[in-house]
């Protein structure tokens, strides 16, 4: 059944259509988004800027509309350095965990950048926010989860196009941080993100320029109608995706 909108409640198909201009910004945000880790200036934030960002985060999707996000503003130097320590402790716990040949590569790369940002943000998710039945998450509880996700790629690009770098920090461990933000037993810390103005910002991801990884041709990773499926190699889709290999340096 449709839902019953007012006239005034609906977009109209004109005004729907983005134009090659506006369609062209949201490209050259998308692609041109990066992890920042060490590129961050001390100025601040103005209040203004920030409002938005966090709005739009506010506008991700979410799972029956259970809206499950908080976001924490994090200023206190106190906390950071809390943080940061803890993130320097499991930082080393995580070089033993690869194979040697990779230790010095992992060591060379920078990984957070917690005190040089002005502000971190906390994103979290309350498992709880609207009660125990949730229309879309009767069956994959998870789905709350990959709600507070949708609200920090909102908010990173939202950030970048504002001209801000985000960068994520997962080095941490789970507990600790938990205890250092006072989180209740029903919040969960979805993303630690350290955010700021930059000196610049890098055209590559940071693992792909250190051949830490390279990206995987698009192609690679899509199949039809079941898991791998090579046979559709042949697909006219999949010759469109290696003709647009260039698409997103396009912006
Ligand atoms: C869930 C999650 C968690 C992390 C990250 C990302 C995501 C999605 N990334 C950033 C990651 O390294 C980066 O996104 C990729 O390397 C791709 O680069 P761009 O984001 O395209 O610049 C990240 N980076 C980092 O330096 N320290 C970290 O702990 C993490 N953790």
């Amino acid at each position: 059944m449709e839902s019953k909108q007012l006239d005034s409640e609906i977009i109209q198909k004109n005004e729907a259509a983005f134009s090659e201009q506006e369609r062209h910004g949201f490209y050259k945000t998308l692609f041109n988004r990066r992890d920042v880790r060490g590129q961050f200036l001390p100025k601040q934030i103005p209040d203004d800027v920030l409002s938005r960002i966090l709005y739009a985060a506010h506008h991700a999707p979410s799972v029956g509309f259970m809206q499950p996000w908080n976001f924490m503003v994090i200023r206190s130097p106190e906390i950071k350095q809390k943080v940061q320590q803890d993130f320097a402790l499991a930082h080393q716990e995580a070089e033993l965990m690869f194979e040697e040949e990779k230790r010095d590569t992992y060591k060379s790369l920078k990984l957070e950048g917690i005190l040089e940002s002005p502000i971190n943000i906390c994103i979290t998710c309350d498992r709880e926010r609207t009660g125990p039945t949730v229309i879309g998450r009767t069956h994959m509880k998870e789905m709350d989860l990959y709600s507070s996700v949708c609200a920090v790629q909102n908010f990173w690009l939202a950030a970048r196009a504002e001209g801000l770098g985000v960068g994520w920090v997962s080095i941490l461990h789970h507990q600790t941080l938990r205890e250092t933000l006072k989180l209740p037993a029903n919040v969960v810390p979805i993303a630690y993100l350290c955010l700021g103005y930059v000196s610049k910002f890098f055209k590559k991801p940071e693992p792909e320029t250190a051949n830490w990884l390279p990206r995987t041709p698009l192609e690679e990773l899509v199949s039809f109608d079941s898991w791998g499926s090579d046979e559709h190699g042949d697909d006219p889709l999949i010759a469109q995706i290696k003709k647009d290999k260039n698409f997103p340096r396009a912006f």
